[in-house]
């Protein structure tokens, strides 16, 4: 890339420790990083990581060095030019799924391809039949059909039993006729839409001699495959700039009586028969959701490389950047020099920032037994088994919505980190914020989710206490985390916290028990409130999305706990148990996790009287000997989520430090450095190009 201004070759380092500050801070590791590294992602997964990402940095087409000066429709170009390049690497490479999500992650762009591998392709898999497969599925794997995912309206998301568009069978014909009635049945929204999916999965409600069956999934080709242009009796548009996620074409489209063969409905759980029209029903009247159940624990799963990625950053700055002369505590060079300190060690910047790394480990672990319970639900419901699905549809609903809402507030904490260069595309953390954002919104509104959570907890909670008998569910216990909690709720509803002294808090008995009583408190609380004192469910809404959060924030907690305590055939786990320094430090991480999260909802606890005032003290100023504990280790900490420069595009977070090198070469590329501007009162402001 040009640059538009000359540096001047006199300037001396300021900072004589600079660039060695992060090799200082990797001296002091009490734990070998590479170890850790290979408990996160395995040795197999390792290996991948490795050799994608050499491929891809080594890709003139995957260069990010011009992406922070770049308008919409050049984005969208470059974006489109990574997916044709993707596709290649993938044919070439014979990637199959574990290669591709290095190979996206590294290439960290909303693409105009992502639905389709996203959402059409994980439909046609979960919902369509051998016949549907071998017709969509096999042309959509090899890219001959891009698909897109047409569920959301501009008049309704979150309610999908609210859609407006129909498909009706005609039996004449054997068709369905897809129409959109009214302006805000135009689907809207939909990625890769607006210039690019030749199909579309479209839910829409099926309706059958006159009786409406609910949303159900069509696919639909959307465009010629020639021209390339909207087929006849179909509006298609781009939807416009956006607050993020500008590389992507989300578009709306609208439908006036377009046919489509009655194959084209997703068959594999209900049917329309040939003729009579007759509905056959689902076995279970929810899997034609089943994609946003995938979705949500897919999403879960990225988190924890989304709060590594914020805290790589935010970490490595805050030991390279130095603020004033701390007065009690004077930092001292070998030569006797004082020096300004580095702003890691103010312990209000690692109040703010050491939990964001112990998020990113916590979600490491739940995103693990999210993985294992979605397994365990395919297996079951391959053989006709569906009873898991209330339990994943809780558990991922509540999840989705807990930890990409603490995401983005980590994201968004980690840039005030670091002060002004935060607000810098430069940092690293503009583009990457805006484009993780929607994750709080798409897949079901974070607060929405909630309640679904929220439904499954007060219904278990009523089970449980309407038998006359509640210790029959005691076998279920071990495997149903909520059964468990409830049960010991009922056996001692005035539980009390024994710690003493702070360091007691560092019990993990003593942290279960806390999360488990003062989750079933409060939902013992709101069934009072909506059984026995009528309450109505909107005016309990607050209480609802509570209850869901104390629930999922449990969840975390016991995951983190058992992964350190619990023996396991898991890989990773074995060799995290094998080695001491490790389980030293990820016990002082988990103990962080647990306490900072007690003490942010400390009112939750105090309310249920787990814990008394004093107590409260006593487990704040354990937070702060956490800090202390960890401060040696968290530059190391975060190397170890091995992100690299090339995924982190910031002068703030480089492995090197370099950070001021790296500000003043980035901004010197800025190309209106290249212009001049030139200003007469008579006249117009002309911009043009600098003779330089
Ligand atoms: C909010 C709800 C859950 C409400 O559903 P509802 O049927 O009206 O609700 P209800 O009466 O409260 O529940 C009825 C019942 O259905 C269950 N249920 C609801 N959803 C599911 C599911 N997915 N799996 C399994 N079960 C489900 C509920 O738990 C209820 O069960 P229950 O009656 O209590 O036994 C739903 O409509 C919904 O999921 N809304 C969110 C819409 C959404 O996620 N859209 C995604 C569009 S695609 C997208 O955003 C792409 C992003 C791009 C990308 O990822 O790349
Ligand atoms: C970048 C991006 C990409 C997307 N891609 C796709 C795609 O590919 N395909 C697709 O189909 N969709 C897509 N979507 C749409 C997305 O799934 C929806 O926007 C989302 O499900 C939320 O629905 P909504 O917009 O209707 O929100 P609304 O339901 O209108 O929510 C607005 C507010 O009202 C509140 N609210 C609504 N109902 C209730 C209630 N009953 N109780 C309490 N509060 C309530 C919500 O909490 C929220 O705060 C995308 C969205 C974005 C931002």
């Amino acid at each position: 890339m040009v640059s538009y201004v000359k540096i001047p070759s006199h300037l001396k380092p300021s900072d004589p420790q600079g660039p060695d500050l992060l090799t200082q801070e990797r001296n002091l590791a009490s734990f070998d990083v590479k170890e850790l590294t290979l408990v996160l992602y395995g040795i197999k997964d390792l290996e991948r990581y490795h050799t994608i990402l050499k491929i891809i940095e080594n890709d003139p087409v995957f260069d990010k060095s011009n992406i922070y000066f770049m308008g919409r429709n050049e984005l969208f170009e470059h974006a489109i030019k990574k997916e044709k390049r993707l596709v290649q690497l993938i044919r070439e490479n014979k990637w199959k799924v574990e290669e591709l999500q290095f190979a996206e992650w590294f290439l960290d762009m909303p693409g105009p391809f992502g639905a389709h591998r996203g959402m059409f392709i994980p439909t046609l898999i979960g919902q369509g039949t051998k016949e549907q497969k071998e017709k969509f599925l096999v042309p959509a794997l090899n890219y001959q059909i891009i698909g897109c995912y047409a569920q959301t309206e501009l008049g309704h998301g979150s309610n999908v039993k609210g859609l407006e568009t129909t498909a009706i069978y005609i039996p004449e014909t054997d068709e369905f006729e897809i129409h959109s009635p009214y302006l805000t049945a135009s689907k809207w929204w939909v990625g890769g839409l607006g210039k690019t999916a030749n199909h579309a999965i479209v839910m829409a409600q099926l309706i059958s001699n006159g009786k409406n069956y609910g949303p159900h999934p069509f696919v639909v080709q959307i465009r010629d495959m020639k021209t390339h242009l909207p087929l006849p009796s179909i509006t298609i548009g781009d939807i416009g700039p956006k607050f993020g996620f500008n590389s992507t074409d989300n578009g709306f489209i609208l439908f006036e009586h377009v046919r489509i063969p009655r194959f084209n409905m997703l068959s594999k759980f209900s049917q329309i028969k040939k003729g009579t029209g007759e509905y056959i029903n689902p076995p279970n009247q929810k899997l034609s959701y089943g994609t946003m159940v995938l979705v949500r624990a897919i999403i879960i799963s990225g988190v924890r490389v989304t709060l590594a990625r914020a805290a790589t950053i935010a970490i490595r700055y805050s030991a390279v950047r130095r603020q004033f002369i701390d007065k009690d505590e004077p930092k001292k060079l070998e030569d006797g020099s004082i020096v300004e300190t580095s702003i890691l060690d103010y312990t209000m910047q690692q109040y703010r920032l050491f939990p964001v790394i112990a998020q990113s480990y916590a979600c490491f672990f739940t995103a693990k037994m999210m993985v294992n319970l979605y397994t365990e639900y395919t297996k079951q419901s391959s053989s006709g088994d569906y009873s898991l699905l209330a339990d994943l549809h809780a558990s991922s609903s509540g999840l989705k919505s807990l930890t990409t809402t603490m995401a983005v507030d980590s994201i968004e904490d980690c840039r005030r980190a670091c002060g002004g260069h935060g607000y810098s595309s430069f940092s690293g953390f503009v583009k990457f914020y805006q484009d993780y954002l929607p994750n709080t919104t798409w897949e079901g509104d974070n607060y929405i989710l909630t309640h679904q959570t929220a439904r499954y907890l007060l219904k278990t909670f009523r089970q449980v206490t309407s038998h006359k008998n509640p210790e029959i569910y005691a076998s279920q216990s071990n495997k149903n985390p909520t059964i468990s909690y409830i049960l010991q709720y009922l056996n001692e509803p005035n539980q009390k916290c024994t710690a003493i002294t702070p360091s007691d808090f560092n019990n993990h008995e003593i942290q279960l028990r806390a999360f488990k009583h003062r989750v079933a408190f409060l939902i013992a609380n709101v069934v009072d409130q909506i059984d026995n004192q009528k309450k109505s469910w909107n005016s309990m809404l607050v209480e609802i999305n509570r209850i869901s959060r104390a629930h999922c924030q449990y969840l975390l907690v016991q995951n983190f706990i058992t992964a350190l305590h619990q023996p396991s055939e898991d890989e990773s786990l074995r060799m995290l148990h094998n080695s001491p320094a490790l389980k030293e430090v990820m016990t002082s991480i988990c103990n962080l996790f647990v306490l900072h999260t007690m003490e942010k909802d400390i009112g939750d606890f105090l309310e249920s009287e787990y814990l008394t005032t004093p107590q409260a003290r006593l487990l704040r100023i354990q937070v702060y000997n956490l800090l202390k504990e960890i401060r040696p280790n968290a530059v190391s900490l975060v190397d170890a989520f091995l992100i690299p420069d090339s995924l982190l595009c910031s002068a703030l977070g480089r492995y090197d430090g370099k950070v001021y090198e790296t500000m003043i070469d980035w901004a010197s590329k800025e190309p209106l450095n290249g212009m001049t501007l030139d200003f007469n009162p008579n006249n117009d402001t002309f911009i043009r190009k600098a003779k330089l």
